[in-house]
């Protein structure tokens, strides 16, 4: 299955299962609620499914694929393996919708990734935005070829990388800078690690750089090519948001407004940045230079998740060690066939993967998924992966709009379910939705501890 297994302790939980389905003559809506123990056992997700085909009246041929929170309708649809992540730890009731497919699906061949878009087109060409949507829509990622500059930048940041990761640690670690002056809210730029990786985080300054220092970016202290890809990759994912807001039917600004990709004032300077804990030096937008852990340093990879911003842009991925080839890597999780998708075989060195994070699902009612995607430890000669994470402004409004996406499935949901929230301050949505009813991330506990995002 691939997805991390759970360690929380075995509770006892109330779950209403509901299939809504349309047909051009029919409507209906089932429901079941059943006592669970969660987190389920592989064996116990299969007993799960097989009742609820009963349960819930399917047709023969067909199976619940998947499920998600009744209030969150733009949300990444997940296996019933996952249920326990979708209900917060002191929470004992959860209504979700499960989504039905035909059993045929699950032997669909994959269509293989068409040829990449241009960047350079995307900023011009209305026919080459409405490609990029529908790419995302339908495959959950893109690839983008970058343009000379961008191109020129990546590579600069991957050469660097090489002798900045092979710093002493004492070195490397220096480079931690928290962001607000808040001891509770853990935003910062610079180093980190986990069991699967080390990198570099950068954020753009918001303060004005004081005479002299003449950065955009923090840390300072960071490479100088680390900045010059930052600069450029957020300006390519500015005209992504552009492309993909106006091919939405929206202003064109209406998605980039609400991140720090532009060089216009900071959004909403913050009283409500204040409750999250203070005034901040550091956008919300990060890139992140990677350098995974192999098999053989135990490494564990990067676990299925969806990114939790607007938009990821992932450059294709290098090898550690010389000669510093391709090092594909990422799959993508098709929930309409239940299987792992290698998305970056064949990526050519000078091209992007994008796919979109749950702030910018929630935002199109989900039209545009949040792709849920992990990397697998690499095996011999390492990775380095520098995605660049578009996010929203913690103070920004993300008001979401309901889906006007034609889905041809028999349970599509064309209405967003009566209990759903569409309308959230973007620090409200995180922590109480990404962090709190999402099964890769640790439940933070509403305590006084703000996590980085
Ligand atoms: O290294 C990569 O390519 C992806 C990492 C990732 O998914 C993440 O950090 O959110
Ligand atoms: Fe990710």
């Amino acid at each position: 299955m691939a997805f991390r297994p759970s360690a929380a302790p075995p509770r006892l939980a109330r779950v209403r299962f509901q299939w809504s389905a349309t047909t051009t003559s029919a409507a209906w809506s089932h429901t079941t609620e059943l006592p669970l123990t969660l987190p389920l056992s592989p064996s116990d997700a299969c007993a799960l499914e097989l009742s609820l085909h009963r349960l819930l009246r399917l047709p023969g041929g067909f199976t619940v694929f998947t499920v998600r929170r009744a209030d969150e309708p733009y949300a990444p649809p997940l296996p019933l393996l996952l249920l326990h992540g979708l209900l917060p730890p002191e929470q004992t009731l959860l209504h979700v919708l499960v989504l039905v497919r035909p059993l045929a699906q699950l032997a669909r061949p994959r269509q293989l990734p068409p040829p990449p878009l241009r960047l350079a087109d995307l900023s011009h060409s209305a026919a080459a935005a409405a490609e990029l949507l529908r790419r995302l829509q339908r495959d959950g990622t893109a690839r983008v070829c970058a343009d000379e500059r961008l191109a020129e930048a990546t590579r600069g940041a991957y050469d660097a990388m090489v002798r900045f990761f092979t710093q002493p640690a004492a070195a490397k670690a220096a480079l931690h800078t928290k962001c607000l002056a808040a001891a509770h809210n853990e935003r910062y730029a610079g180093y980190s690690s986990d069991a699967g990786r080390e990198w570099l985080q950068l954020r753009l300054r918001l303060a004005a750089p004081q005479a002299g220092g003449g950065r955009r970016t923090l840390p300072q202290q960071a490479p100088e090519p680390f900045e010059r890809a930052f600069l450029e990759l957020r300006r390519a994912s500015s005209t992504c948001l552009r492309a993909l807001a106006a091919a939405s039917g929206l202003h064109a600004e209406a998605f980039a407004r609400l991140t720090d990709v532009d060089d216009a004032p900071p959004h909403p300077p913050s009283e409500a940045e204040g409750d999250a804990g203070g005034e901040s030096d550091g956008g919300p937008s990060v890139l992140r230079l990677y350098t995974y852990k192999r098999v053989d340093e135990a490494g564990c990879g990067c676990h299925a998740h969806a990114d939790l911003g607007m938009l990821t842009l992932s450059p294709s991925p290098v090898c550690a060690e010389p000669p510093h080839g391709g090092a594909p890597g990422l799959l993508v999780y098709d929930t309409e066939r239940l299987c792992w998708d290698e998305a970056e075989n064949d990526l050519g060195p000078d091209e992007l993967t994008v796919f979109a994070g749950e702030q910018l699902s929630l935002l199109t009612g989900g039209d545009i998924p949040s792709a849920i995607h992990r990397v697998p430890p690499p095996s011999d000669a390492g990775r380095f992966s520098m995605p660049f994470f578009v996010r929203a402004h913690p103070t920004a409004r993300l008001s979401g709009r309901q889906s006007s996406r034609d889905d041809t499935h028999p349970d599509a949901l064309r209405t967003p379910a009566p209990d759903a929230v569409m309308d959230w301050l973007c620090q409200d949505f995180v922590l109480q939705k990404l962090f709190r009813c999402r099964p890769w991330r640790p439940s933070v506990d509403q305590s006084w501890r703000v996590p980085d995002f």
